[in-house]
């Protein structure tokens, strides 16, 4: 199986300083990825290795099968038909816009030239400022002229270093879609960082997270909110909590929210001390229940409020209510868990129980 991106095995020191260490992971031709993580914990130096400006201290980087970086040798970084948007654009100060978007469409037809930096511009919001300088324009323009220039020549890798970060909400999303539509027409394999994880989940095919230089998940959106590899993801990704839990048997643990079951082996001894994954829509309010918590805190969110509820033990759980259901502040109210991935991690792990 060839990859479009393949690292192997990754590690990159900056000034003999281990930045990140030992990444592994794929895409397929035409697949988004994203990386996610606190600041400082390497993304944008691995994005730099893959484009070639950093050279890689073990492993290997693989585009399209062709070994491009490897310990003492690495393929220039014009070589590579990599694209990328830095975190500071870089536009060329001297060239319009439409000269910027134009740059690596040297060699394409006229008309196929002025229809490509159309579309873009249009896809962009950025048609009206085809005549300006970069000087000119927003930081939100510029970081739109910055991605029409590196999506114009169809660059066999594309990657975007927190590309909407400029931009306010609305427009966001909307170019966000709209981004992804193309790059799925066009084929380009993409990696985009972001501190958004609502944005990772409506962008990407494969979301990698990161802490202090490693890589410590790259799976779909869905595993990694369900299917956590490490309490650290877990806690990382989506909302929720831990509670304590006793494991009975090969598939179930006991909680103070009852027996929880899962389909699969959980990998630990009866009698083990537990962290258990609650997700606030694992807890569904019912006032048939048995079960009550106490609610604690609510916030408005459109069609659901999340509740912030505690139980008998002080501990606390979240739950997202449709909110035509109404409880007041300190009132009980009954819950039942419906939990279709039980995630379980070993009680000494540092889990914030
Ligand atoms: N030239 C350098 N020499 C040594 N360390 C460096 C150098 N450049 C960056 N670093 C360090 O490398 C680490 C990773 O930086 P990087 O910019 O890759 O992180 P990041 O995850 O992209 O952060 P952010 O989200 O804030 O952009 C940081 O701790 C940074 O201080």
């Amino acid at each position: 199986m060839t990859y479009a991106l393949e690292l192997n095995n990754v590690s990159v020191a900056l000034e003999n300083t281990p930045i990140v260490q030992h990444i592994d992971l794929q895409l397929n031709e035409g697949d988004i990825g994203c990386l996610l993580g606190p600041s400082g914990c390497g993304k944008t130096t691995l994005l730099r290795a893959i484009a070639g400006f950093e050279a890689v201290t073990s492993g290997c980087v693989s585009v399209a099968g062709h070994r491009v970086s490897e310990p003492g040798f690495r393929v220039p970084v014009e070589k590579r038909q990599v694209g990328m948007v830095f975190q500071d654009y870089a536009l060329f100060p001297h060239l319009t816009v439409k000269q910027n978007i134009a740059f690596g469409l040297k060699h394409v037809k006229a008309s196929e030239r002025e229809r490509r930096i159309n579309a873009l511009a249009d896809m962009l919001r950025i048609g009206e400022l085809l005549q300006a300088f970069p000087h000119r324009l927003s930081g939100g323009q510029q970081q739109r002229v910055a991605i029409a220039r590196a999506m114009a020549p169809k660059p066999r890798i594309l990657l975007l270093d927190e590309p909407f970060a400029s931009l306010d909400v609305e427009l966001r999303e909307d170019i966000a879609r709209e981004i992804r539509e193309v790059l799925k027409q066009d084929g380009i394999t993409t990696i985009l960082v972001s501190h958004n994880q609502l944005e990772a989940f409506a962008m990407a095919d494969e979301i990698g997270v990161m802490k202090a230089g490693q890589l410590l998940q790259w799976s779909t959106a869905f595993a990694l909110y369900h299917e956590p590899e490490t309490a650290y993801v877990a806690d990382f990704v989506g909302e929720g909590v831990f509670l304590p839990g006793t494991v009975i048997d090969d598939v179930s643990v006991s909680t103070e929210l009852g027996v929880l079951h899962s389909d699969q082996s959980l990998g630990h001894e009866v009698g083990a001390l537990v962290s258990v994954l609650i997700r606030p829509d694992d807890v569904i309010h019912d006032d048939d229940s048995q079960a009550t918590a106490k609610v604690l805190e609510k916030a408005f969110r459109g069609a659901e409020f999340m509740y912030t509820l505690a139980l008998d033990s002080g501990a606390r759980i979240l739950s997202l209510v449709p909110s035509h259901h109404v409880h007041a502040k300190g009132m009980q109210i009954g819950i039942r868990v419906e939990m279709e991935h039980l995630v379980v991690f070993p009680m000494e792990v540092e889990t914030g129980v």
